[in-house]
């Protein structure tokens, strides 16, 4: 793909001036960061990883050479960034280098580091313009966008966030040179997600290109990272704070959030998706929506891109409590995300917990 390739914008509304940026994909993005941040704002801290530390370094000698002062906060790496003592760390940094509410927050990293940076920018003075340039594939077709943030607490995932819109999202194409493989393939799991709830193209392109879905430069990674892209904006440009049809966009998450927390966070996040997303279509299955041809589909596109589509059978019990505190749940009631069929989903209010269990046999080992 040429480096010089015109970036598309792919635009977020929402029912307030806040709520509507920009998300850019293409290469060369960063001499784009003064217009977007416009003239007010003085001093910008930039949140990275170790792993980013290049790639933030880069960001802010650009941001120094267009008059901005920049700091850096490095926090650690993926899950372990995303905590209260690391926006408590964030949040001196704020502090110590006097950022009032006019100057911005820039993410740098994976969906770990958009979700810390975008807590802390919610948060400081109650609120400063938070910029996210996510460097996973993960991070460019979900977690930058539609303004989620989250920290985790012992008890589970993503417990404590806030909804807090980006002023823009920057997907630099390039970053994704270094990302590794499995980051690469874990990512994939989200945008097959979005096939899954809302646009069958994406599933065929991933089926019909088994090689190129493993390049990042490729044209096809392009493909899937924009159309994942447009089915998050539209979704979340209608429903920013989850009261509806947002919901859709946790499909797989319920059982893979439990799993997460299981495994301490060893697993990633896009690995624990797969499997809650084969789990979703077997629950799909066995509450008589959907038929079995897209409960193998869902398996075999997972297997195919090597995402676990199995788990534990002794953890059961665990899962279950942790699932009990998922966002969804209202009160008892547990609440899925199900299929009727491919780019159809609704909400199976689950009316007796025994076909948990018993969909969990059909993906336990
Ligand atoms: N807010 C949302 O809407 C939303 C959506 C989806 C996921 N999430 C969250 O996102 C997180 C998962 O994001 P992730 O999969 O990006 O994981 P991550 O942020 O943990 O990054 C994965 C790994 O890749 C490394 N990395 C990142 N960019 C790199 C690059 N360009 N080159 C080399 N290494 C690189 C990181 O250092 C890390 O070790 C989870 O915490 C999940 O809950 C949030
Ligand atoms: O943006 C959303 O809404 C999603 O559900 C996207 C998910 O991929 C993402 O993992 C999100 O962070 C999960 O949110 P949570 O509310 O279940 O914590
Ligand atoms: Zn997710």
């Amino acid at each position: 793909m040429s480096e010089n390739s015109a970036p598309t914008t792919i635009h977020v509304s929402g029912k307030q001036p806040s709520e509507h940026y920009d998300v850019l994909v293409g290469d060369n993005l960063l001499p784009q960061l003064p217009s977007i941040l416009g003239h007010r704002v003085k001093k910008i801290l930039v949140i990275h990883p170790r792993a980013l530390r290049s790639t933030g370094e880069l960001v802010m000698e650009d941001l120094r050479s267009a008059g901005y002062e920049s700091f850096s906060a490095e926090i650690p790496d993926a899950e372990e960034g995303k905590h209260l003592q690391v926006a408590g760390f964030c949040w001196q940094v704020l502090g110590q280098n006097d950022f009032t509410r006019t100057d911005a927050v820039i993410s740098v990293g994976g969906g770990a580091v958009s979700d810390l940076a975008g807590f802390v920018a919610s948060t400081w003075m109650r609120g400063v313009k938070v910029i996210h340039i996510p460097t996973t594939l993960l991070g460019m077709v979900d977690a930058a966008v539609g303004g989620k943030t989250a920290i985790n607490t012992a008890e589970g995932k993503n417990l404590v966030g806030t909804f807090y819109p980006p002023l823009a999202v920057l997907c630099e194409l390039g970053t994704l040179r270094t990302l590794p493989e499995n980051e690469l393939l874990t990512g994939m799991a989200e945008v097959i997600k979005c096939g899954f709830i809302a646009d069958s193209k994406i599933l065929d392109l991933i089926e019909n290109n088994p090689e190129k879905v493993r390049d990042s430069q490729s044209e096809v990674v392009r493909e899937l990272i924009e159309r994942s892209i447009r089915v998050k904006a539209e979704v979340v440009s209608e429903d920013l704070k989850e009261t509806g049809r947002r919901e859709f966009l946790n499909y797989g998450h319920t059982l893979g959030h439990a799993i997460e927390h299981a495994e301490r966070y060893q697993w990633r996040h896009g690995a624990a998706v797969a499997v809650g997303m084969v789990f979703a279509a077997e629950l799909s299955l066995a509450a008589g929506y959907l038929n079995e041809k897209t409960v193998d589909r869902t398996r075999e596109i997972c297997a195919s891109l090597g995402l676990p589509t199995t788990y534990r059978a002794d953890k059961w019990a665990q899962l279950l409590e942790t699932m009990r505190r998922d966002k969804k749940t209202r009160g008892n009631l547990l609440r899925f995300v199900v299929l009727e069929e491919i780019g159809k989903p609704r909400i199976y209010e689950v009316p007796d917990e025994s076909i948990l269990f018993a969909t969990f046999q059909e993906i336990s080992e």
